[in-house]
């Protein structure tokens, strides 16, 4: 074993690959990074929020070697004792955290068409480094797992019972790493211990889902079988009438996988805006005046107002309401328009507070009379992720020398 033990996280995404690396006891982390541009023309490593530095091949077995480089700069790479790999979906297989195991990576290739735009580049990831760290135990850590609490009621849509049982059609529901590590630390708040019954949370991000919490288990959450239904995303249309799909399909002749596409890659705030995916990018426009931005962040904060509202039915009592994310923990005016959206439920934002700069951490945003506490805590996959690794990569050491 080394002296410096740390933990490797890895997030493989369609375009980029996040990582970091946490110290293995007190989990705080040592060195964060992004491979961004991966198979486009040109990829990039940016390190500790550095300028970016281009990469000679953009694969992700490149983007491994870029980040195991950095690492070996810093003398960290023999340091690596366990590595924690994020993987979206993990069907109605994996109900909790795993070791890989070749079998476990063919369980997950089983899997994976359920989320194709990304399970197959979590997958690339750990072939990656499975090849590159040998010997070092690697853990798979699942969006779907922290769902697996939810009732049939929830999950299932009003088709044919058949295509539940025949094909596994269901909702399972993504970004649990976030929502778990979120509801934890909710239940921690001062203004909430002890009343933490019931929580919704609003994972708003590239990807976004709103999650309903009843005593530390989920027991709703917005996206589905696929990471595509629910809130209207960056590039994702969110809920749309299928009849609306087939119509369009007719329409204009397009495949079903035309359609696909359209709906993952080309919809949410860039298709409504026509401008970008980027709230801050769309922001702006706004404040400049320009008409479809303001129409696509006004559409945007509906549906998460909705969505927020119907996923209060499933809790005893709407004990807090948590805004985490990119988007959830930084832009003031999504989580004000939110609010204000949920007149119904009694609940009242503090704007000064809500003003306050994400440097600022965990931190409570409705007035002392608003009737459900609402806050912001900023998320952090990672540290799950890397608890996760630690742990089931410490058994298997142990069960090795046993
Ligand atoms: N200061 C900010 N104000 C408004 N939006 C922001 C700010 N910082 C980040 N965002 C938005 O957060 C989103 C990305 O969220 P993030 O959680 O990082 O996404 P991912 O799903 O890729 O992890 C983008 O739409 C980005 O514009
Ligand atoms: C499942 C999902 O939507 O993930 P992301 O937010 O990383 O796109
Ligand atoms: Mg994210």
């Amino acid at each position: 074993m080394n002296e410096y033990p740390v933990i490797l996280t890895i997030n493989c995404g369609s375009s980029s690959v996040k990582f970091s690396v946490l110290d293995e006891i007190s989990m705080e982390p040592l060195l964060t990074g992004i491979c961004e541009g991966i198979n486009t023309e040109s990829a990039s490593l940016i390190v500790n929020n550095g300028e970016p530095v281009r990469l000679a091949h953009s694969d992700y077995e490149d983007a491994l070697a870029a980040i195991a480089l950095e690492l070996e700069k810093r003398d960290l790479i023999k340091c690596v004792a366990y590595i924690g790999h994020r993987i979206a979906h993990g069907g109605a297989i994996f109900g909790e955290s795993v070791l890989l195991t070749d079998d476990v990576v063919e369980q997950i290739r089983e899997v994976s068409p359920l989320a194709p735009l990304h399970n197959y580049a979590n997958l690339s990831g750990v072939a990656s480094a499975r090849q590159r760290f040998p010997g070092v135990p690697q853990v798979a850590v699942f969006d779907t797992s922290f769902h697996q609490t939810i009732s049939p009621e929830a999950y299932l849509y009003g088709l044919p019972y058949r295509y539940f049982e025949e094909y596994g059609v269901r909702r399972y529901g993504f970004h649990g790493t976030s929502h778990r590590y979120v509801s934890i630390q909710a239940a921690e708040l001062p203004e909430l211990k002890g009343a933490a019954s019931g929580l919704v949370i609003a994972h708003l991000g590239n990807g976004a889902s709103v999650c309903a919490v009843v005593e530390g288990e989920s027991v709703d959450t917005s996206m589905g079988m696929t990471p595509l239904e629910g809130l209207i995303m960056g590039t994702r249309c969110g809920d749309v009438d299928f009849g609306a799909m087939v119509w369009l399909a007719r329409q204009t002749g397009q495949s079903l996988d035309d359609l696909e596409q359209v709906a993952n890659t080309e919809s949410g705030l860039l298709g409504l805006s026509g401008i970008s995916s980027d709230l801050r990018v769309l922001e702006k426009a706004w404040r400049s005046g320009d008409g479809r931005a303001q129409l696509a962040i006004d559409t945007f904060v509906h549906r998460i107002a909705r969505t927020i509202g119907g996923h209060a039915t499933s809790l005893p009592h709407f004990d807090g309401l948590i805004f985490t994310g990119g988007i959830g923990e930084n832009s003031a005016l999504i989580r004000s328009l939110v609010i204000k959206h949920l007149r119904v439920f009694g609940i009242e934002l503090d704007e000064e507070k809500n003003a306050q700069p994400n440097s600022g951490g965990e931190r409570v945003i409705s007035t002392e009379g608003s009737a459900v506490l609402c806050a912001v805590i900023p998320t952090n996959e990672e540290k799950m992720i890397a608890l996760d690794a630690r742990q089931l990569g410490k058994a298997s050491r142990l069960a090795e020398f046993a």
